[in-house]
């Protein structure tokens, strides 16, 4: 067993779980409920109130991340100690967004004068495209951008372009490239000029094969039609912390843009990474993004662990997945423009805290990350919701949603909001056999009929959700939601013990796929592979089944 299993309180929290009543009793007993368990901050609303936890839940999971430290490790990420032990690295994504007077040093330079200038560099950039000044090789002004990049250098631009499309505010267009298949790059292609198209090329390392392949191959497509090598420089720029490289590639050392290895690439949209939402929303814009998630980041390091957003949310989540065998977390966003924030909290936790080993390598004896999916509400209801109210896994949830829309027709958004509030409803409060059969008291239904059906309308209830409520969706609130989440991570990982700051997972698989790749492309006998792996090589290389 691993010190964390041992602990008193990880005992106690087991013993614990068997004597809470179902949440229906706790809100009938505790009218305070709400204002008890609910907090603002950062512009966010939390109400963790319809989750499974009496006061002493709440006390033991305090406690748990008190023992386990909490507080000290929150403390060494801001103050950039290498945290990431298994790369050697600090984890400072919070100085992206820190105020321009605050230093941070990492080897004795002061990071957040280096961050300000990328910021400023970022700044003119902008500047240069949305004014137009910026002209492509024929004299035109640049009208689309595609951004090429896969992983954390490619979903979170997406994502947050997305959301914030109430804030689009020139005339430029972007697309987003990430996967290698051929057909991303050529639908993305189709339509595009290239006098009027800039390719913004963002790999922290880059060395990562789908960036590199789609790079390459927009750049034939540009000479393919008319531009020369020396136009190159005018409508291809690169994001990365590698500048030796890119400049190898080609890219004009002056359209680099740095970034650090003390910034992981799934906690990387606050830095030139993000370059293509400033392009899209402005510089401006982009600053109050960054300063909503810096706003997140001080109630973090500065508020008591008993009222502090992301530690109450990284606890409930501990709770279901450690203390009720919960695998999975849904993310149910009722707003049109987050749609997309399931996925990139999926890539966020996932590859974060999909871990097996604890920092000094001992193997868990408990279950880490658990599988984040999602969607937008209301779709969802009229799909995988039957399995969150009837199914037999547990499926704790968070429904997020803006107050008032941006597009306020007619009734739509007091319905959505009447969607979302009466699903965590139903998920709390389910309803009993007896209600079930008082239900069908009028229908023609024998009693037999009524019986069997009441069955089936029988909902367990006691299903935990947290609701996260703002104003408006503005660049600064969701740059708060998007911190609130990635502190919630680094607090599941901080209990756990493990280094949720490095990807090793990720890497066999490439190292493989590099290995088929040569048995693919130079005909190299694959008879010495596994018998799956050696026929479905044979097979490609034949061309069909
Ligand atoms: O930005 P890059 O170096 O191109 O990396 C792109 C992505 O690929 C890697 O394999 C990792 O799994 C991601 O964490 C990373 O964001």
């Amino acid at each position: 067993m691993t010190e964390l299993t041992q602990k008193a309180t990880w005992q106690a929290l087991e013993q614990h779980r068997n004597t809470l009543p179902h949440m229906r009793e706790l809100f009938s007993t505790e009218p305070q409920r709400f204002n008890d368990m609910s907090i603002q901050a950062c512009g966010l609303l939390l109400d963790y109130s319809k989750n499974r936890a009496s006061k002493e839940t709440l006390s033991l999971l305090f406690s748990l991340a008190k023992e386990t430290q909490l507080e000290t490790k929150i403390k060494a990420m801001f103050a950039g100690d290498i945290i990431n032990n298994t790369e050697q690295r600090a984890v400072l994504h919070t100085a992206l967004r820190a105020p321009a007077d605050k230093v941070i040093n990492v080897d004795g330079n002061n990071i957040v004068a280096e961050v300000q200038q990328t910021l400023a560099k970022m700044g003119e950039f902008v500047d240069s495209l949305t004014t137009g000044d910026w002209k492509g090789y024929t004299g035109k002004t640049i009208t689309d951008v595609v951004s090429i990049g896969i992983g954390g250098s490619f979903l979170g631009p997406k994502i947050v372009s997305q959301a914030l499309r109430p804030y689009w505010s020139g005339h430029l267009n972007c697309h987003f490239v990430a996967n290698v298949d051929g057909t991303s790059i050529t639908e993305k292609l189709k339509g595009l000029d290239p006098q009027t198209t800039l390719f913004v090329m963002s790999s922290k390392s880059f060395g990562t094969q789908e960036t590199l392949t789609n790079t390459l191959t927009a750049k034939e497509w540009f000479l393919s039609q008319g531009a020369s090598q020396a136009d190159v420089a005018k409508h291809f720029v690169a994001v990365s912390s590698n500048v030796a490289k890119a400049t190898e590639f080609g890219i004009d050392a002056n359209n680099i843009f740095p970034m650090w290895d003390w910034v992981g690439g799934r906690y990387s949209l606050w830095s030139a990474i993000g370059l293509p939402i400033a392009l899209l929303i402005g510089m401006d814009n982009f600053r109050e993004l960054l300063a909503g998630a810096h706003e997140m980041d001080e109630h973090f390091a500065n508020t008591p662990l008993e009222n502090n957003m992301p530690v109450i949310m990284g606890l409930f989540s501990l709770w279901y997945g450690n203390f009720f065998n919960a695998q999975s977390h849904v993310v149910l966003t009722y707003d049109h423009y987050l749609r997309g924030l399931p996925a990139y909290f999926q890539q966020l936790d996932m590859e974060s805290n999909g871990k097996s080993a604890t920092l000094n390598g001992t193997d868990v004896d408990y279950s880490t990350g658990p599988i984040i999916w999602g969607g937008e509400g209301t779709n969802g209801q009229h799909a995988y919701h039957q399995l969150l109210h009837q199914g037999t896994a547990l499926v704790p949830a968070d429904f997020i949603m803006p107050l008032n829309s941006h597009n306020p027709v007619g009734e739509h958004h007091v319905q959505l909001a009447s969607n979302c509030f009466g699903q965590t409803q139903a998920l709390m409060q389910g309803r009993t056999y007896e209600e079930a059969l008082a239900e069908l008291s009028n229908s023609s239904l024998d009693d037999e009929q009524k019986q069997l059906i009441a069955k089936h309308k029988v909902m367990p209830g006691n299903k935990p959700s947290n609701t996260i409520l703002m104003d408006k969706l503005t660049p600064s609130t969701l740059g708060s939601l998007i911190a609130l989440y990635e502190h919630r991570t680094f607090v599941q990982g901080a209990i756990w013990q493990i280094n949720s700051f490095d990807q090793w997972g990720v890497e066999l698989g490439k190292q493989l796929g590099n290995d088929v790749l040569d048995r693919l492309t130079a005909d190299k006998d694959a008879s010495e592979l596994d018998a799956s792996s050696n026929n479905l090589i044979n097979l490609f290389r034949q061309g069909n089944i």
